[in-house]
């Protein structure tokens, strides 16, 4: 969790309980002449089978972190551990291997195969990883984000909410150990958005998914059993059993 530092029971900087660890993560783009410190040693724990909301101004730095964290980027110092692995520390083949099987990630756009069915859609990630997964499994990631009666829906048939939610069965096709979710509200009204946060807080609830979240709207964020904020980089401030109004008003207080 935050702070960890000092912890007895794990190395320097983690705990068990965690799925998802930085210790010290900084992350710099651009060259020596002209440097953007988009993240600056952030030491931070996410909770296995708990929801943690990314919050903070445009530019704080939540996409970097996010990526971070779920290895698509690495960092420019400091170590990400995904339960005990430092994956700092891996080749590209091991670190694509790791992506693949113990992480996955939605996004903003829901990156859904337009001529492909919402079953089709959900069964790629295994596919592509050479594996025919059984129908029944399929089916169980699109009900636990109650789209079972959607399967052989194409995206076009379906609302932006429901689209997301079966990028969101896509995403848990493969069991991963920690969901990174960024902006996944984004392109949706409100009561399309709420389907989705209902759908990560149920995975969160019934399954004991792990998911973080970047997001912009506190309404979101809200839903999260903590919220972490970040101004120019670093983690300023957390709240746990958040509200609209208190995750709103500490966003505010930052100009975000
Ligand atoms: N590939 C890149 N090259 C250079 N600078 C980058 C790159 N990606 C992000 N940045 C910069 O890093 C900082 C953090 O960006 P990041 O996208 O992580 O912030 P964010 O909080 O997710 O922003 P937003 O809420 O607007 O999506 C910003 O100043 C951004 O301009």
């Amino acid at each position: 969790m935050f702070g960890t530092r000092g912890q007895t029971t794990a190395p320097v900087g983690r705990s068990i309980g965690d799925a998802v660890t930085l210790v010290d993560v900084t992350m710099n783009y651009g060259t020596k002449y002209a440097v953007v410190h988009a993240v600056r040693q952030v030491a931070l724990g996410f909770g296995r089978g708990s929801m943690t909301a990314v919050m903070g101004p445009s530019g704080s730095g939540k996409t970097t972190l996010l990526h971070c964290a779920a290895g698509l980027i690495r960092p420019s110092a400091g170590q990400v551990f995904i339960g005990e692995t430092d994956i700092s520390r891996l080749d590209e083949d091991s670190l694509a291997r790791l992506r693949r099987s113990r992480i996955s990630m939605v996004f903003q756009a829901y990156n859904l195969l337009p001529a492909l069915t919402a079953e089709q859609n959900v069964m790629l990630p295994l596919r592509l990883a050479g594996h025919r997964p059984a129908s029944a499994q399929v089916i169980d990631a699109l009900r636990q984000v109650g789209l079972a009666d959607r399967a052989k829906h194409r995206p076009g048939q379906l609302s932006g909410g429901q689209q997301q939610r079966v990028a969101i069965a896509r995403a848990l096709i493969t069991n991963p150990e920690v969901l990174f979710a960024d902006e996944p509200t984004g392109a949706l009204d409100v009561h399309n958005g709420r389907e989705v946060l209902s759908a990560l807080r149920h995975l969160v609830d019934v399954r004991g998914q792990t998911v973080v979240m970047a997001t912009h709207d506190p309404m979101a964020a809200a839903c999260a059993d903590r919220v972490v904020f970040l101004s120019d980089g670093v983690v300023v401030a957390e709240q746990r059993q958040p509200t609209p109004e208190t995750v709103a008003a500490k966003l505010a207080a930052l100009g975000g």
